[in-house]
């Protein structure tokens, strides 16, 4: 059987329990997923202001790690061609494009800094995300938000303003609204005496910063928060609680991250609730396991009811991106496993007879839902998929797995 007959059987089923498949794949294509480059090249950026820092660590030694921005665009040119549709690529603010000769601290950003990456989507017709770097640098060591320190405080408020002004170019140029996330590393290894007094600077950072004039329908500033970081496991300043409150005064929005909770609380049951108070969220995917927050996105039980959240609450109001970083693997595949997986759990979320669903819970018939919601798991959803990769010109299945191995012969081999 071609893909397609197996496709067309596929739609059968899935109409027998009221879902329209055809329209299921049209809705899928329209689901932009952000692809974060810090996955080609383990968190490492161009502007070598520091090593990774900041309570993050990418474990591994994998060959062929992207070593400048040609390299790090090839890469993800060709883990693009893999992924069905088209997405937006996620920038750290660490990833700016120097002139031979050049260099500009990170206050000293500017927009012309991140042209080659403008180039770059625009011929590809995609979007950009950003993110202001406020680790891996001298000037993080300690704290930066909250430092204590006016003059670090003043120079990572000037950072963050650079990257609201970089990301309003992204949005002029490319026609599509920028989502600049702020996280910050700062917190305490142990148990402070002081929780407040950090809270209250970054509390006045976030005003100072937002204080400036910018085209809040072209930049969708967030707040990510998390639970702790490797050295700052007793407290953080950016904890929840705090930019939940602060987002929600200020008319920004909050991203979480699926890494940054407690081990048994779950981003999933959180997006609900985001989406009846504020207009959009914003999202990492991530997989957390144990320390870290970071590994790659499997299709599991979590990215599953992710999804299922994602599309019961209106694609279009939560703004989807990745976050993980994997040396020990070859790092395309990590993106494309990662963005593939993704789309699946999208996937099985359209695929859902959610209305009714939703009908057995009002109605409180509990047994048939149960029983409903566990065999609709063994439903072909591979054959939809398959087909949905062959209509957007990617190959299926693991057939995409030969292009990652000829990359990594033909161009990461010569990266030493
Ligand atoms: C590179 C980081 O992962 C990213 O900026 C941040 O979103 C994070 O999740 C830190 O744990
Ligand atoms: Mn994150």
């Amino acid at each position: 059987m071609t893909i397609k007959e197996r496709y067309e059987a596929a739609r059968e089923s899935y109409k027998a329990v009221g879902v329209d498949t055809d329209q299921v794949l049209l809705a899928l294509k329209q689901i932009p997923i952000s692809m974060h480059c810090w996955q080609g090249d383990d968190v490492t950026g161009f502007d070598g202001a520091g090593a990774l820092s900041g309570g993050i660590q990418t474990t591994g030694n994998y060959p062929g790690r992207a070593r400048n921005s040609k390299e790090l665009m090839a890469d993800m040119d060709k883990a693009l061609s893999l992924i069905p549709g088209k997405h937006r690529i996620n920038l750290h603010a660490s990833y700016a494009v120097f002139e031979e000769g050049e260099w500009a601290d990170r206050d000293k950003l500017e927009p012309k800094h991140f042209a080659k990456w403008v180039e770059f989507a625009k011929e590809r017709g995609i979007g950009i995300d950003f993110n202001p770097t406020l680790f891996s640098h001298s000037k993080a060591e300690h704290a930066t938000l909250s430092s204590e320190d006016p003059e670090i405080r003043a120079f990572w408020i000037r950072h963050v303003q650079a990257c609201i002004r970089i990301s309003q170019y992204f949005a002029e140029e490319l026609g599509t609204p920028c989502t600049m996330n702020i996280w910050i590393p700062d917190g305490f290894k142990d148990i402070p005496a002081d929780r407040t007094s950090p809270r209250a600077r970054l509390k006045d950072s976030l005003d100072q910063i937002l204080s400036m004039d910018y085209d809040k329908s072209k930049v969708f500033v967030a707040v990510e928060s998390k639970v702790f970081g490797i050295g700052m496991e007793s407290c953080t300043v950016g904890s929840h609680e705090f930019y939940m409150n602060y987002a929600s005064k200020n008319d920004i929005l909050c991203l979480l991250d699926s890494g940054h909770y407690h081990p048994t609380e779950v981003v999933s049951d959180k997006i609900s609730s985001m989406l009846l108070f504020f207009d959009k969220v914003a999202l990492h995917v991530t997989r957390p396991v144990r320390w870290d927050s970071d590994h790659v996105v499997l299709f599991d039980d979590e990215t599953k009811e992710i999804a299922k959240e994602v599309v019961r609450g209106g694609a279009d109001r939560v703004l989807l991106a990745l976050d993980f970083f994997d040396a020990s693997i070859n790092r395309l595949s990590a993106w494309v496993v990662g963005m593939r997986n993704m789309q699946k759990a999208l996937l099985n979320a359209l695929l859902l007879p959610n209305e009714k669903l939703a009908a057995l819970q009002e109605s409180r018939n509990f047994t048939e839902l149960m029983m409903l919601q566990e065999e609709l798991k063994l439903y072909p959803i591979g054959d939809v998929w398959n087909y949905f990769c062959e209509i957007n010109g990617v190959p299926a299945k693991e057939d995409w797995f030969s292009q990652i191995t000829a990359y990594e012969k033909e161009v990461l081999a010569d990266r030493k």
